[in-house]
């Protein structure tokens, strides 16, 4: 296996002297989609937050690339992390059409030269199969997918190295979900990125993840391939998760509807 693109080892997070990630280690390699499952108040976002440099642990270390990230980083190393948020309005300025919140960021981060910056940003754009005249409206006028696409098009005008994505498609309706995560599938098999999945959405996790961590109360109680864990899942906790979804829904891999 390569050598791992994300390196968490032993995060710790408390709110207050609430302890509510303890001991974790977690690692995502270059083009793996890893899952972070677990019920509602578990510390899953909270992982993730402290992954995308949004808060400090109390203890532990992340490391991308070999490096170590601190709260404090670089303009790079945050372009190196992105995060899709369950709901786009958080990673989109209503105010702003996606077409200029991406020109901005390109001309902030320096990707592209002045006369190349609209070419950067249609590139990104039809990755996550936006058109460029959707992408000139307010993100109010979009539809639930379209302005999902939008974010995860902000996220990946940057070309991160990884992306956090925090529940990416419980707001959208069933018949776009999938199609969001096959465009997950594409940029880890094209461009080899890594991603850290957040979601209580077992199907969604059998469908799209490499790899899954079961987080219980704060802390890892299963690891493993998505296959294994889900067929054969060694922990009690793990076990009541599957048995809470009475029958896993079937994404399909037909076109989008
Ligand atoms: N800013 C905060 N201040 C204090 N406590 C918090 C804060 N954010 C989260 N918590 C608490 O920390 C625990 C973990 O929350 P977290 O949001 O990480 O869990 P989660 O597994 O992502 O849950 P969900 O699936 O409901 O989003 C919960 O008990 C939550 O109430």
């Amino acid at each position: 296996m390569s050598a791992p693109l994300l390196e968490v080892t032993g995060l710790r997070v408390a709110y207050g002297d609430r302890i509510v990630v303890r001991d974790v280690d977690l690692s995502v390699a270059p083009g793996e989609i890893v899952g972070l499952v677990g019920e509602s108040g578990s510390g899953k976002t909270t992982i993730g937050r402290a992954v995308a440099g949004f808060l400090t642990p109390d203890d532990g270390r992340i490391e991308l690339g070999g490096n170590p990230l601190t709260q404090r980083r670089s303009l790079a190393e945050r372009r190196s992390v992105q995060m899709v948020f369950q709901d786009p309005y958080l990673s989109l300025n209503p105010r702003l059409s996606a077409w200029n919140t991406l020109r901005e960021l390109v001309r902030v981060h320096d990707l592209a030269p002045r006369n190349l910056i609209d070419e950067h940003v249609r590139q990104a754009l039809s990755e996550v199969a936006l058109t460029e005249e959707l992408a000139r409206v307010r993100p109010g006028r979009l539809s639930g997918g379209q302005r999902q696409r939008a974010a995860i098009a902000r996220a990946t005008v940057l070309r991160p190295r990884l992306i956090i994505a925090d529940e990416p498609t419980s707001a959208l309706d069933v018949s776009v979900q999938a199609s969001i995560l096959r465009l997950f599938a594409s940029l880890r098999d094209e461009q080899g990125m890594g991603f850290l999945i957040i979601s209580h959405d077992l199907a969604l996790v059998r469908f799209l993840c490499d790899r899954v961590l079961v987080l219980q109360d704060g802390q890892v109680v299963e690891n493993g391939p998505v296959a294994e864990v889900l067929a054969e899942p060694k922990h009690a906790y793990t076990r009541r998760l599957l048995d809470a979804v009475p029958r896993l829904p079937t994404y399909t891999r037909g076109q989008d509807s």
